[in-house]
């Protein structure tokens, strides 16, 4: 069932196999139950779930807490009793909005993170998922990669590659893996090119209002320091306002050199899923989510965080302990 490889081709080998296969666009994402898109009267809401539940803010979910905002942008909060059950639901949450990128927009683009999120990605490679997701949809992305062969143990690649996607009929040239033989600014440099070209091609769908890339689904990790990508607290890449890729060499989580998608595009996606498990997270998750302050009272990246229609947190009971 493998069909991605470590020693998959460059980027842009990988793209031209993409660019001989566009999707076909059919209807816009018209069908889900989305948030508001009226500005001035969005809503922002929270709901503690226990176990499995549906997939988007609905009118039975607005209707429990919701809260006038500023932002149009829905927020949710899932709580879960064990890792099981949080892998469970994210299995779900992915599967469905597969299903419907799939069937709406004719490719599902989605973007991984390192870190526990690859674990917590072992649901969709059992039944029922690994047979029923259209798995030829799907193109895959990281929101940030540490400029390392793709066969070392440091690889986000390879952590994918063994934990996912390996297991699952994703075809290789949908696998936008980072150049390798490049230094940290050629890497990023070239990542950024290839999305370029998967916008031009609309494999990527990019965003009306802000004009970059706007991915399907980002699944993104956090850090116990609120980190999120390679942007970490108080480093001056967390204001990169043009750029959509940008590489760090001082990263303070190791290894130091990254590339790392940048604020605007991780803000411009659909969906995002900040998955962020285990009583490490419980400090920042309390900072985001509860009305606490970081340490030296600055903002957290994860407090950046605002896609464009709808962040989920997946979260355990350690996690959320301080809440
Ligand atoms: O390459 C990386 O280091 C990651 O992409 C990073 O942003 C990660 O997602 C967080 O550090 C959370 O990692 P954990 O889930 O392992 O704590």
């Amino acid at each position: 069932m493998a069909s991605a490889s470590p020693s998959l081709p460059s980027t842009l080998r990988m793209l031209s196999s993409t660019l001989q296969r566009p999707p076909k666009i059919s209807s816009p994402l018209l069908s889900l139950s989305l948030p508001s898109k009226t500005p001035a009267l969005s809503l922002r809401f929270t709901q503690i779930f226990s176990g499995v539940s549906g997939l988007h803010p609905t009118k039975k979910h607005l209707g429990l807490r919701a809260l006038a905002s500023a932002t149009d942008m829905a927020s949710e909060k899932r709580v879960f009793d064990s890792g099981e059950d949080l892998a469970v639901s994210l299995a779900k949450y992915t599967a469905d909005l597969s299903d419907h990128f799939a069937k709406n927009r004719g490719a599902f683009t989605v973007v991984l993170s390192g870190g526990s999120l690859i674990k917590c990605l072992r649901k969709l490679v059992e039944p029922p998922y690994v047979d029923s997701i259209d798995w030829s949809k799907w193109h895959v992305f990281w929101v940030d990669e540490r400029v390392v062969p793709k066969d070392h143990v440091d690889s986000n690649y390879k952590l994918a590659y063994d934990g996912f996607l390996s297991q699952v009929p994703i075809l290789p040239g949908h696998v936008y893996a980072i150049n390798d033989a490049l230094s940290a600014e050629g890497a990023a440099e070239d990542y950024e090119t290839c999305l370029k070209h998967l916008v031009n091609t609309k494999v990527v769908d990019v965003s009306a209002t802000s004009r970059f890339p706007k991915f399907d689904l980002m699944l993104l990790g956090m850090g116990p320091d609120g980190h999120v990508a390679s942007l970490f607290p108080g480093h001056p890449l967390l204001n990169e306002s043009q750029k959509w890729v940008t590489y760090i060499k001082d990263s303070p989580k190791p290894p130091p050199e990254r590339i790392t998608f940048t604020f605007p595009v991780i803000n411009s996606s659909a969906y995002i899923a900040l998955v962020a498990p285990g009583a490490s997270k419980a400090d920042a998750v309390y900072t985001a989510l509860g009305g606490g302050s970081s340490q030296n009272s600055e903002t957290l990246p994860v407090q950046r965080v605002a896609p464009e229609w709808a962040l989920t947190w997946f979260l355990d009971k350690d996690a959320a302990s301080k809440l």
